[in-house]
């Protein structure tokens, strides 16, 4: 894939951002909408279940409060989500952004069933059919943003929502940092156990240009948490003393030094992760090579019993 891919979506969402803040309703939301309840609440937005006046359908409504967004981010948001929305495994979008007094706001699909992280049981994670069934449309959706030339880079299960019984159907959402492919990241607000190495040491350099191995990076830890109900480990900075154990073995083949949770793996299961988590993100795998180990186990049979 070029880099020119990520230069058309950037061109792209530019000029759906100028036609969009063109259009911009400005209505206040008792208006048209009665409010039900709250389905969630994160760093940004504070995200609500609606009910259309008139027609009486259910809707997710997200609000970012003016104070603390600019118009710009919410319209790249906006316009991200609703050229990704129509893919099975992407939230659909219902094509309604408006400012009110003080919030910009859009209207979307709503997951009466909750986020994935509101399944995962600590210590344990998901069943793992449950998670082989995630990860497929996973990887198709996150195919689908790649091929679209953008980087998704907020895999997490917050913003995996589950339609449907044992993950049969789940969808991404939460557009907010998703960047074209070839954009420099100066910055990296928040190193978190998903973000990628050679994110989490960019204080004095010029910048990263992102790439599609941030997600595959992310797709990895992702699967950790899964298969097992812990993190791998708190940040990726040789300070961390499981990350650092997880860089021995990069490197050397050496398990030994690895936490007992990754003994619940098996060699299939750790092979597929070492290659989503390579250090070098030239040599990680792209997404859809997971796909290769949906067939084999990924859980050794007595991995409960390996639980202290
Ligand atoms: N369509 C939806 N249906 C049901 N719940 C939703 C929906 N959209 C979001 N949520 C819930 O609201 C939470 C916050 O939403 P979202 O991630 O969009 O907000 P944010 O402020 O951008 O989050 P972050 O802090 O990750 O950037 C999600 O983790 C999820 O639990």
């Amino acid at each position: 894939m070029s880099l020119n891919n990520g230069l058309e979506a950037a061109n792209m969402l530019e000029e759906m951002m100028k036609i969009t803040a063109q259009n911009l309703v400005k209505m206040e939301v008792s208006q048209h909408y009665e409010i039900i309840k709250e389905l969630g609440k994160g760093k940004y937005g504070h995200v609500t279940l609606v009910m259309h006046r008139q027609r009486g359908t259910p809707m997710a409504l997200k609000l970012l409060p003016k104070e603390s967004t600019k118009q710009q981010n919410f319209l790249y948001e906006y316009c991200v989500a609703l050229v990704l929305s129509g893919h099975p495994n992407i939230i659909g979008m219902f094509g309604i952004a408006f400012e009110s007094e003080e919030h910009y706001g859009f209207l979307y699909e709503a997951a009466l069933q909750r986020d994935l992280i509101s399944i995962i049981k600590p210590r344990e994670g998901i069943l793992e059919p449950a998670a082989k069934l995630c990860t497929k449309q996973l990887v198709n959706a996150l195919e689908f943003i790649h091929h679209k030339g953008l980087v998704y880079r907020d895999v997490k299960p917050e913003n995996i929502l589950i339609f449907g019984r044992d993950c049969q159907n789940i969808k991404l959402t939460d557009f907010g940092l998703t960047r074209p492919r070839g954009t420099v990241l100066k910055l990296v607000s928040g190193i978190i156990p998903y973000t990628a190495p050679e994110l989490s040491n960019t204080q004095n350099c010029e910048g990263v240009p992102i790439d599609f191995t941030l997600d595959a990076w992310a797709l990895g830890v992702l699967l950790f948490c899964l298969m097992t109900g812990y993190f791998p480990w708190e940040k990726t900075v040789p300070s961390d003393p499981f990350f650092e154990d997880f860089i021995v073995w990069q490197k050397t083949g050496i398990t030994e030094g690895l936490s007992y949770h990754w003994k619940k793996l098996t060699t299939e299961a750790m092979d597929m992760l070492s290659k989503l988590m390579s250090l070098n993100p030239s040599e990680r795998s792209p997404v859809n090579k997971v796909l290769r180990y949906l067939d084999y186990p990924w859980r050794v049979a007595n991995w409960r019993a390996l639980e202290k």
